[in-house]
């Protein structure tokens, strides 16, 4: 009797569990050495975790590379063509609610166009050092104190 009791248990854990969120981020990067700054995105008050500073990208779709999505991205929210550059670091991380999601990040140093707020609360240029002072997603939390540390890039 208890092999079938299992088994249900087990399916039953495998319905609900949300799945892994495949997501690609980018480091919009501009000068060198001290002065390197990168472009972060403040995101809206209605949205969730509103008003949290986040890399600009979104979630891939499918048939598309992790490079592709995060082009369509940066053209959506942003109007820029950018030149999807190196893989940095892949992060993965569990909301309390929103199950996992995994994050690629890449770095852009290329792009044509003028970088136009389409979706944004704030966007805005940052020393890499003064990233902590901004309110990051969660997720972002480990690869800010990096970036600022000087440890990535
Ligand atoms: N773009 C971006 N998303 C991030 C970062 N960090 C992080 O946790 N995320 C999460 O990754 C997901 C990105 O997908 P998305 O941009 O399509 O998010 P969304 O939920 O606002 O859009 P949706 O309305 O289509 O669901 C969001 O859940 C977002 O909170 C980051 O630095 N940049």
């Amino acid at each position: 009797m208890k092999e079938p009791i299992r088994k249900l248990n087990g399916q039953r854990a495998l319905d609900t569990a949300k799945p892994l969120r495949h997501v690609v981020a980018a480091m919009i990067l501009r000068g060198s050495g001290a002065e390197r700054e990168v472009f972060i995105c403040q995101r809206r008050p209605d949205q969730p975790m509103g008003l949290k500073w986040e890399f600009p990208g979104g979630k891939i779709e499918p048939g598309e590379t992790p490079k592709e999505a995060l082009a369509r991205e940066l053209s959506e929210e942003l109007g820029i063509v950018a030149e999807i550059g190196d893989h940095i670091t892949t992060v993965r991380h569990t909301y309390r609610n929103g199950g996992t999601i995994e994050i690629q990040f890449f770095a852009v140093t290329e792009f044509s166009g003028d970088l136009d707020n389409r979706i944004f609360q704030e966007m805005l240029w940052s020393p890499l050092e003064r990233l902590p002072d901004y309110d990051f997603l969660a997720a972002d939390l480990t690869l800010i104190r990096d970036l600022a540390e000087g440890k990535i890039l």
